[in-house]
């Protein structure tokens, strides 16, 4: 199975000149047309029904909404699923008007239950009559009644633009709308759309059945399918056979444009059509021109696409893609476990540089040694050589399972993907980390005082490293707080605490024998990487650490 991903847009034909704007802004409408739709549209933007902020409203914040007519596909792949990731996934509000139940999974489709269409009626109304989408999207209509309730619902509720995906038959060739369907498309729905998104067999099907087989041919097919009466079509190469490349062509009723795009090899292809016109929908709502929502539609679908390519959901010829871009990463990494914090070893660029050892090096060693989990603590380092090393050392600390944090930047653990940062008190308030990071990452605050573990919890650590237990050369005019201040600080917090300052083989027993429940380990610098063999080192800690938990127990 393949799918195209295009690097290069190609205009072609013509210049392209300045669009007028569909929409000006969420909230205005578009002004070029005089179809007695946009009459209603403008009445209603005049008579202050759409999308117009009234008195009292400033406080609150208008968000971009696009109201999918759609049906529902059991896997999730295509259809209002589809829609609705798309939609959050650009960042755009979506409601539901559900259209057909289907039973459908990555084989095909096994079932089709159409909704009855006065309960299409009663959605559209319950949705268009209080919550004022700016855009509507059409995927499945699979009756004529729906068809034409849809028609009556946008005269009575007018929406901004309508972005109509005329959907006929599922990605395993299942139909799902026949072609008693064609005439009220043609009829009704199409001369009210603002694009109209067809592949190469829907834009036969609305054209009688003609041949659709080269570049040509599509461009033919966009101008016959504008003279029905959508403002914009986009039609979909993707089926095109004997070229290597796929072609779209976009016909704003002026200027052709050709989006260009090689293939991508990929099963998971299924619900990429659903995709892109909600992905327009979105950036429509947002207040894009239609020119740039189908180029931002057509750049994320095939970096969704691109990202899915090699993800394995349910065992048919087409999976679907994974519209957040998360399931990839997510699926390599485990969440923390304050286990982890057991043999913490914390890099030290002067220390590394003084054994004649790289950053990535001493990173290996100290994890065949036994380290628990990774620090890259590197002062002195430039960014950008910062970045490199954070980005070797991560591939490493996946292919055994030990998660690494960055010290301090942000922006490093960022560009990186690290697992986490550890950040100090004089550093980037940890809630402010906690929003830039996301819910998953892993942060650690240093705190010395029960005060400052109060508040790391309130700002959503997930542990605190608490010192200087001992004095240390390591760190300058560091404050000791001792194994009492320690001990401090472990009982006034629930989060699980790693020890740090001036611990080596020496006194890890002491600290750990402390016999505190969420004192999980011992961070090391020096005792670890200002040392010949890092790997010895490590492995002389372990087992003292180790020792300590057996005379714990
Ligand atoms: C595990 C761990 N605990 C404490 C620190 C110290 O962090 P910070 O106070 O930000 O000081 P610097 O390390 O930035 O000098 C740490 N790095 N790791
Ligand atoms: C980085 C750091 N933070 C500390 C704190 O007290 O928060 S002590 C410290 C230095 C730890 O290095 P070593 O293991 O070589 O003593
Ligand atoms: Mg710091």
């Amino acid at each position: 199975m393949a799918y195209f991903c295009s690097q290069v847009l190609s205009t072609s034909f013509f210049t392209p000149k300045p669009q007028i704007p569909v929409l000006l802004s969420p909230g205005v409408a578009c002004i070029k047309s005089s179809q007695p739709y946009r009459f209603l549209h403008l009445k209603a933007m005049q008579d202050n029904k759409v999308s117009m902020p009234t008195p009292g409203d400033e406080s609150k914040v208008r968000v971009p909404h696009v109201l999918t007519v759609a049906g529902s596909d059991s896997g999730a792949g295509a259809g209002i699923q589809a829609d609705l990731k798309a939609c959050a996934a650009r960042g755009v509000y979506c409601s539901t008007v559900i259209t057909a139940v289907t039973a459908q999974n990555t084989l095909g489709v096994q079932g089709v239950n159409i909704v009855p269409e006065d309960f299409v009626a009663e959605q559209l109304r319950s949705v268009l009559s209080d919550m004022s989408p700016n855009v509507v999207k059409t995927g499945m209509l699979p009756s004529t009644g729906i068809v034409k309730t849809l028609c009556q619902s946008l005269k009575e509720f007018p929406v901004q633009a309508l972005v109509v995906d005329p959907v006929m038959v599922s990605t395993s060739g299942h139909t799902l709308a026949g072609p008693s369907i064609l005439d009220s498309f043609r009829e009704e729905l199409l001369p009210m759309a603002d694009i109209v998104t067809p592949n190469l067999k829907e834009a036969s099907a609305l054209l009688g059945g003609v041949p659709l087989e080269t570049i040509a041919d599509m461009r033919s097919a966009a101008k016959a399918i504008h003279d029905i009466g959508p403002r914009n079509v986009l039609v979909k190469g993707g089926d095109l056979p004997v070229s290597l490349d796929a072609v779209d062509v976009f016909y704003d009723g002026e200027d052709f444009y050709e989006f260009r795009s090689s293939r991508i090899m990929t099963p998971n292809t299924h619900g990429t059509g659903c995709t892109l016109a909600s992905t327009v929908a979105a950036e429509l709502a947002k207040g894009s021109q239609m020119l740039s929502a189908v180029k931002v539609a057509k750049r994320y679908v095939e970096a969704a696409l691109s990202y899915s390519k090699n993800i394995a959901i349910g065992g048919g010829l087409q999976g679907p893609m994974d519209h957040l871009l998360k399931l990839k990463s997510n699926v390599l990494r485990r969440p923390f476990d304050p286990c982890d914090l057991f043999l913490y070893a914390v890099t030290d660029s002067r220390m590394n540089k003084k054994w004649g050892r790289s950053i990535v090096d001493a990173v290996k060693a100290a994890i065949e040694g036994g380290a628990s989990i990774i620090q890259l603590r590197e002062k002195e380092v430039e960014t950008s050589d910062f970045l490199e090393a954070a980005k070797a050392c991560l591939k490493i600390c996946r292919v055994h399972g030990v998660p690494l944090l960055i010290n301090d930047r942000i922006d490093v653990a960022l560009a990186s993907d690290a697992d986490g940062v550890h950040i100090g008190q004089s550093d980037m308030p940890a809630h402010v980390a906690r929003a830039l990071l996301g819910p998953d990452k892993i942060i650690g605050v240093s705190c010395k005082t029960p005060e400052q573990a109060q508040q790391a919890w309130i700002d959503g650590a997930d542990y605190i490293g608490s010192g200087g237990v001992y004095p240390t050369n390591t760190k300058e005019n560091n404050k000791t707080i001792g194994l009492d201040g320690l001990k401090t600080v472990c009982l006034s917090s629930k989060l699980p605490v790693v020890a740090i300052g001036g611990i080596g083989i020496s006194n890890a027993q002491a600290v750990m024998g402390l016999g505190v429940p969420n004192l999980e380990g011992v961070a090391v610098v020096s005792a670890l990487f200002d040392r010949e063999c890092v790997l010895t080192e490590t492995r002389k800690l372990l087992e003292v650490l180790k020792e300590s938990t057996k005379i714990a127990n």
